[in-house]
């Protein structure tokens, strides 16, 4: 891990995702040369990987932040904790996205924080906030650094001095009301920091992103996140109840409670704000006693309409599953390739019994055969008799549905795994391929519509800048009315891998739009999002927007342009 000066508080590796020395390894998976060359044409054989970025290679523009300023900052939160370093204000320039990935590794920065706080407690947040605005400088609170819409970076054009404000330091659970199974939690605690002081009290928040080890639940609130069991607990916009959240001259505190009307909900205008109404400094969460039973099953589906289906019956029935997650053939072929030496499900296709299986359910009889299934996970979570009974309902669905159960064996190697594959998207890029994801959530009647738009604009895109490309597709979450679906695609890059990526990308998120689903499900707005905000909310909701923001923070001292850019020339490329 990169050390911040201040050594409470560690973060990722500059250049990429995730810990220092840990990354993905394809030697020990023998499907995943031969998929890769036939997805995006990139024979890992001959590929020569990059070495791995300098620092000292990199230009770091002078920062302009001046001593008064500094010195008063210094005066809030001590000597110790305010930093003008070069690696501090570049780990906190950018999030992840594929984008900042590019970018810092090509050297790409234009503009980046002037000064890194680490402030100890509200109080602190509160001068800090104060000494900003009164200075008119820019405040940009730091989580994880993990979101991948651009919601982190100082505007090209900024004159103005620059504040990263790094909430690492309030990493605390400091309270649960275990009567009423709410927790109070400091803002800038990571995933597993606070989940373990969670644990240790026999609770669990039961909100688990991909990002979930590099991400904090301040973050999550500011982004609108959902994990992978928000079909149980919720996405945060539930799970969080109650937030404090420091701003200019005073503290908003919106109170934990089950409902209210109060009039519109404030509490839902934080969710989602990016920094742009404040600094959440504490969030009251949802959380549950652990589970006595835990399982993830793992289903075939002869094709993804069946599982589109089964998933839409599921959430019709009365099971309540903790995940109901469907990959679509492409994606599920992906799962296959990434296996260990022929262990679990690999083994199982390779062998004859589980083809055997579907060949007499007919699949092989459908057109494209067995290259057409679907692997899905199915989670059951709580008493031993609700778990047992919830597998029971979704069975008979499966059933129905012409699927098949393969078991808890593949599930458990998933839930090994799952934080393991954001490594994935560093190893392509170190070999010249663009990797990258955009989600979307839809109405159960425009699912089909939503999953064939995107690989239709996907393809387009791809013959329009002369690439092979990959797209592949999971449902992830499911709702009363809709679910979440969720692509990734590939594909070697030229010198010109961002404009490329661009065109991939902006299909994509238009297919979306014009399929009747949302511009992301989950990853927020930030400046990677807003061209597509005003068909997503019409132009009244971003003119309501706009006006919040505009009353809230006349100096545009807070995040400026996240959300509710007026123009895309603030993205550097
Ligand atoms: C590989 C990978 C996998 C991912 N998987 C998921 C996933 O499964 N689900 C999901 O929801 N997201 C996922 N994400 C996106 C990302 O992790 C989320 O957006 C996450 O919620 C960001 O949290 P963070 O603490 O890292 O926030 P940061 O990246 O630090 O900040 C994000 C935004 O929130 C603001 N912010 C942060 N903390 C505060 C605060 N305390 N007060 C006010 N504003 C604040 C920042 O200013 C910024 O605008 C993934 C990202 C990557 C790279």
């Amino acid at each position: 891990m990169t050390d911040a000066r201040n050594n409470q508080v560690s973060h990722m590796k500059w250049w990429g995702w995730g810990l220092d020395g840990v990354g993905f390894h394809w030697e020990d998976k023998p499907g995943f040369a031969p998929f890769v060359l036939k997805a995006v044409g990139l024979d890992l054989h001959t590929a020569q990987p990059v070495p791995e970025p300098s620092f000292a290679d990199l230009k770091v523009p002078k920062s302009k932040a001046t001593a008064t300023f500094t010195g008063a900052l210094a005066g809030i939160v001590g000597e110790d904790d305010v930093t003008t370093d070069d690696l501090e204000r570049v780990v906190h320039t950018y999030g992840k996205s594929l984008r900042d990935l590019v970018r810092i590794r090509t050297h790409k920065i234009e503009r980046l924080p002037d000064v890194v706080v680490y402030p100890d407690d509200e109080a602190e947040i509160q001068k800090v906030v104060d000494a900003v605005v009164a200075a008119d400088a820019v405040l940009i609170p730091f989580g994880g650094g993990s979101n991948i819409a651009g919601s982190l970076e100082p505007r090209a054009d900024e004159k103005r001095i620059v504040v990263s404000l790094d909430l690492g330091r309030l990493n605390k659970v400091l309270d649960i009301d275990e009567e009423s199974g709410i927790a109070r939690i400091q803002a800038g605690a990571l995933g597993p920091h606070l989940e373990k002081q969670l644990n240790d009290k026999g609770w669990t928040i039961g909100h688990f992103p991909d990002s979930f080890t590099h991400s904090s639940i301040g973050g999550w609130v500011a982004t609108r996140s959902s994990g992978m069991q928000s079909d149980k607990y919720g996405d945060i916009a539930e799970i969080a109840r109650g937030m404090r959240v420091v701003r200019p001259g005073g503290t908003l505190v919106i109170r934990a409670l089950p409902s209210t009307s109060s009039g519109p909900s404030v509490r839902e205008m934080i969710l989602g704000s990016e920094g742009r109404l404040g600094v959440i400094t504490e969030v009251t969460a949802q959380v549950h006693r652990i589970p006595a039973k835990r399982d993830v099953y793992a289903y075939f589906f002869p094709n993804i309409e069946a599982g589109f289906a089964a998933m839409q019956e599921i959430s019709e029935s009365d099971a309540t599953p903790s995940i109901t997650r469907v990959s679509d053939a492409r994606e599920t072929g992906f799962s296959l390739a990434t296996s260990k030496s022929r262990k679990g499900l690999d083994k199982f296709l390779a062998g004859t019994v589980l083809p055997g299986l579907m060949k007499r359910k007919g699949w092989a009889k459908q057109p494209g055969g067995l290259e057409n299934i679907c692997l899905s996970f199915i989670g059951f979570e709580g008493s031993v008799e609700h778990a047992k009974r919830q597998k029971k309902l979704v069975d008979a669905i499966v059933k129905k549905h012409n699927g098949m159960g393969v078991g808890t064996g593949p599930g458990v190697l998933y839930d090994q795994k799952k934080f393991d594959t954001p490594y994935l998207r560093d190893f392509l890029l170190d070999r010249g391929a663009a990797g990258d994801v955009s989600e979307t959530a839809g109405p159960w009647s425009k699912l089909a519509d939503l999953h064939a738009g995107a690989y239709a604009a996907a393809n387009a895109a791809y013959e329009k800048i002369g690439r092979k490309g990959w797209i592949m597709s999971h449902l992830s979450h499911s709702y009363h009315s809709g679910a979440c679906l969720y692509f990734t695609f590939a594909f070697v890059g030229g010198d010109d891998m961002l404009g490329e990526y661009d065109v991939v990308k902006s299909a994509i998120q238009q297919s979306f739009i014009d399929n009747g689903g949302t511009l992301s499900h989950h990853h927020g707005v930030g400046l990677e999002h807003s061209p597509w905000l005003e068909q997503d909310i019409s132009p009244e909701g971003v003119k309501v927007m706009r006006g919040l923001f505009a009353v809230t923070d006349p100096g545009e001292n807070l995040n400026p342009r996240k959300i509710v850019a007026d123009v895309r020339e603030s993205i550097s490329r």
